[in-house]
């Protein structure tokens, strides 16, 4: 994913060359002045676009937040700190941090329209606290002076031109981390996100943080640019406005920042040339952003969409390298594992679970070890149990009975992300990966430092698409065999897959079969195959256990438990006649 980063940079900056030199050498001073306030807001819509684009929540405070940056850069002026306007609008950037981690810690257990009301209420109160108190210097006239080098108006733009591309790079280098995917992630599925080990609480209180030090940043800039402030620069209109623009323009992305900030910054001029009222503007930006939510495509998003088409851009998922295929992967790092010879202490051994959902009781008192380096089945028919069997061990349950332990420590209390980092990974029955990151940023996330040549080579072989194919191209089938990719590449000591099979043809599943059977002798990882397809189930098991309410009805290797009367009769519901053959053709 570097070389995508790096990519991503030097289009930026080769973009802000260009732009920058064009401006300055073509824009008449008062058309350069507008183009520095494009700048700053687009800074300011890059903050937005970090929480509110790329992680889904709903922030409506942002302005408040480049109004505590503005206000420190002022009241650093009035009491002349050393240091000038450049150390001025990093500690106004890094003032802002505290309260937007402050107001990160409700969207730890709100979302949506809650979390909107929190963030408006926060800017409200901004608003109050602004009405009531000046800015430094409004009423004494002191302008926040700028250095002697960018003093100019092109200096200045330059300035600014610099700190939105060194933002907009740092952002295209942070979201192609673990952490950037990581906030993809949590926008699709909290759940999903900390099955992968991500701790959701850090991934959002991390992206407010760092959103508020933009947005603080952009303050700054402000009150450079400006010299004096007055509230309604940061007033609630002003963040609902950014907001809206954000939605439409696609601020999660450096040339929707710059789009919006054209709307945010051109378009009262334009109203006021018009001899219009600048209230329009409000409503148009209102209707965009309702258009672009209907739509789910933002103007950004829809360009670089043309953009592809016109040049051509594959639209088939093009598979990861025979080449790397043939190459194989290498076999654990773990050594060979020993065989499940039922003498070694079990990876993973469940005593006496039971749960319980309100009335209906899913899991009675089941027993389940997973041995060293095995695929073990867990089978049973619709409403067994088995999801819930999944949901327990990994930690997504709020409580159950029983003890899990994995390599013989106790997993009770331990949260689902702990369990995920300390090798108990998952799959889900359907699909929850963001269909925003690519696949290699799928993988980055599912396995953070993975060196690319590895990450290739497990792609090649569960016959995935390349690095590069975003998620939204791929195809439902295939994302489950990424969602298996996903879980494996994290070596984890014990991987549960839950019907990984689902949308995969005959010769795909028995193909799958084959890579789960290969997967202790791989990853080190033993496996709990929970699936319907029989077949499947054959080939890659060593042993089943199957549930049938929630109780183990039978237990041992595939052959023998698939013949058990008992087994037969729960998946057709009905006694089994002695000697008959219908319970076993439903059962495969
Ligand atoms: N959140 C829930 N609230 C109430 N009951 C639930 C909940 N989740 C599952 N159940 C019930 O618990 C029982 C076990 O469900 P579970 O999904 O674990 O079965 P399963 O074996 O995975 O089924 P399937 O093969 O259809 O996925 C079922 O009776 C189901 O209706």
């Amino acid at each position: 994913m570097k070389r995508a980063s790096r990519r991503a940079a030097l289009t930026i900056l080769a973009a802000c060359a260009l732009g920058g030199g064009a401006a300055v050498g073509l824009l008449p001073s008062y058309w350069l002045f507008l183009a520095t306030g494009v700048l700053i807001t687009a800074v300011a819509l890059l903050s937005l676009g970090l929480v509110a684009g790329r992680t889904g929540m709903i922030a409506l405070c942002q302005m408040s937040f480049a109004g505590v940056g503005a206000w420190t850069v002022g009241y650093m002026n009035i009491w002349q700190v050393p240091g000038g306007l450049l150390l001025w609008i990093l500690i106004g950037g890094l003032a802002a941090v505290p309260l937007g981690i402050a107001i990160g810690l409700p969207a730890l257990r709100l979302r949506g329209i809650n979390l909107a009301i929190v963030t408006l209420s926060f800017a409200a109160a901004f608003d109050t606290v602004l009405a009531t108190i000046t800015f430094p210097g409004q009423t004494s006239f002191q302008s926040v002076p700028r250095p002697a080098l960018i003093d100019s108006d092109p200096g200045y733009f330059l300035f600014v031109l610099a700190a939105y591309a060194l933002v907009a790079v740092g952002l295209a280098f942070l979201t192609r981390t673990r952490l950037g995917a990581a906030w993809l992630a949590i926008r699709h599925s909290e759940r999903a996100a900390a099955a992968h080990g991500v701790s959701v609480p850090m991934a959002k209180l991390s992206a407010f943080g760092i959103s508020a030090f933009i947005a603080g940043i952009s303050g700054g800039l402000l009150a450079g640019f400006l010299g004096t402030l007055v509230s309604e620069n940061f007033s609630l209109m002003q963040s609902l406005v950014l907001y809206a623009v954000a939605t439409m323009a696609g601020a999660h992305l450096a040339e929707g920042a710059i789009i919006g900030g054209i709307l945010i910054t051109l378009f009262p001029e334009l109203l006021r040339r018009l001899d219009l009222a600048q209230d329009i503007g409000n409503v148009i930006f209102a209707i965009g952003a309702v258009q672009a939510l209907a739509a789910g495509e933002a103007i950004a998003e829809s360009l670089r969409r043309l953009g592809r088409r016109l040049r051509g851009g594959a639209s088939a998922a093009p598979a990861a390298a025979a080449a790397v295929r043939d190459g194989g992967l290498p076999a654990s790092p773990a050594g060979p594992r020993p065989p499940p010879d039922g003498a070694g202490p079990p990876v993973l051994a469940i005593r006496g679970l039971s749960v319980r959902y309100g009335a209906v009781v899913a899991l009675d008192g089941v027993d389940l070890s997973v041995p060293q380096a095995a695929v073990v089945g867990l089978i049973g028919p619709n409403g067994a149990g088995k999801s819930t069997f999944i949901d327990a061990v990994t930690g997504f349950l709020e409580t159950y009975e029983g003890e899990v332990a994995l390599e013989n420590r106790p997993l009770e209390g331990v949260a689902a992300h702990r369990r995920a980092q300390r090798g108990v990974r998952r799959s889900w029955q359907t699909t929850r990966i963001a269909p925003e990151l690519t696949v290699g940023d799928y993988l980055t996330l599912a396995a953070g430092g993975l060196d690319e040549a590895e990450r290739d080579r497990i792609l090649a072989w569960l016959d995935c698409p390349a690095a590069e194919m975003p998620v939204a191209q791929v195809d439902a089938g295939t994302r489950r065999l990424l969602d298996v990719a996903g879980v494996v590449a994290a070596r984890p000591a014990v991987a549960l897959l839950d019907e990984p099979a689902a949308g995969q043809s005959y010769d795909q599943t028995l193909r799958l079969a084959a890579r789960i059977a290969e997967i202790p002798a791989l990853f080190g990882s033993s496996v709990l195959l929970v699936e319907h397809d029989m077949d499947l189930v054959r080939a890659a098991c060593a042993q089943v256990t199957v549930l049938d309410f929630g109780r183990v009805i039978a237990a041992g290797p595939p052959a023998e438990v698939l013949e058990d009367p008992a087994v037969k009769t729960a998946y057709l519901g009905v006694a089994e006649p002695a000697g008959g053959h219908a319970a076993a053709e439903a059962a495969s």
